[in-house]
């Protein structure tokens, strides 16, 4: 498999295009909406985050990943994927979660756990650059919403419960006799996904015709990728893409850094109504909670199921909305 150029659609994000009173708001609704449909992600564009915050972040998350092994196991949780993590099976990868990482305090408290001598440039950068993808990551969900003519207030409800997880990946390239893959092909188990990177290549996705493109990537643009619990939320209009990350090169030096911001729901996600009807009364997932499913996703039949979300609370025969 050689996986062709970007092909992913590009979606500005300013200031014109970010107020709905704006005729630009509802074009641009429709641009995500049919992207999340057709591509399962898209590649904004926008100047919303400044370039030196960026710089900066992506400067000190390497002193993040040269700390001792000793303190960076300290970062532990209760939910796979959001404490330390380096596997023998995934030798390139290597990554840190900061459980509720778009807020001052749980910033803060990693920063402290991590650095034992502080490091206030990394606690007020990270905070700083993750509330910012999470204004982003509402700002997609309000489009979606507003786009598929959901209310308002049923996207308020998730919004209101988003429980985040911001991550910081590091990815080594592969030394003689390694494989280059980095982080293997799977789909998100997180609502969204907000994704940026050093500009170093790495991120592969396949698109619904099986076919693998590569993200292209830029200093002014990240990707957004929508996860199974958002395509279940919509019915299965919104496609969930399988992805990895895969370092391509033969020099040793050559490091990617990546940043996320994933997003899980507290609250029921449950298909809205105005979906169903559009789709003949047809249900095909039942309302889930988030947190409960990621506890399914690492379960033996989790981790053996090809779409653990359909597995988990897909319904097979399809049923009508009052059954
Ligand atoms: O590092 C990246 O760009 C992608 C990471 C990713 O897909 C994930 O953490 O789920
Ligand atoms: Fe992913």
């Amino acid at each position: 498999m050689t996986p062709q150029p970007n092909k992913l659609p590009v979606i500005t994000f300013n200031g014109e295009t970010l107020n709905p009173i704006n005729g630009a708001w509802r074009s641009t609704s429709d641009a995500v909406r049919h992207a999340l449909e057709d591509y399962g992600c898209f590649v904004l564009a926008t100047n919303k985050v400044p370039s030196d915050l960026r710089e900066s972040i992506f400067e000190l998350s390497k002193e993040l990943f040269r700390l001792p092994t000793e303190r960076k196991i300290k970062n532990t949780s209760d939910i796979l994927g959001f404490g330390y993590g380096k596997y023998a099976l995934m030798p390139l990868w290597e990554y840190f979660g900061i459980e509720d990482g778009a807020t001052l305090e749980a910033t803060q408290r990693f920063t402290d756990l991590l650095f034992s001598s502080g490091n206030n440039d990394f606690c007020e950068a990270a905070f700083e650059y993750m509330k910012l993808l999470s204004e982003i990551k509402n700002c997609v969900m309000r489009m979606v919403f507003d786009s598929y003519g959901v209310e308002a207030k049923h996207c308020d409800r998730l919004t209101e419960s988003t429980l985040y997880l911001a991550r910081f990946m590091k990815y080594r390239a592969p030394n003689e006799g390694e494989g280059p893959i980095g982080l293997p092909a799977h789909s998100d188990k997180s609502f969204l996904a907000i994704l940026d990177d050093n500009n170093v290549k790495g991120l592969e996705i396949e698109m619904r015709n099986g076919e693998w493109i590569y993200h292209d990537p830029s200093p002014s643009t990240f990707v957004v990728v929508a996860g199974e619990p958002f395509m279940a939320w919509s019915n299965r209009k919104v496609y969930a893409p399988v992805h990895q990350v895969a370092m391509r090169t033969t020099e040793k030096e050559v490091v990617r850094y990546s940043l996320g911001l994933f997003s899980f729901m507290r609250a029921t996600v449950k298909v809205p109504d105005k979906l169903i009807e559009d789709d003949e009364n047809c249900l095909l997932f039942r309302p889930f909670n988030h947190l409960d499913f990621l506890k399914y996703v690492v379960t033996e039949e989790g981790r053996a199921s090809k779409c653990a979300i359909k597995s988990y609370t897909g319904v097979t025969a399809g049923v009508t909305m009052d059954s």
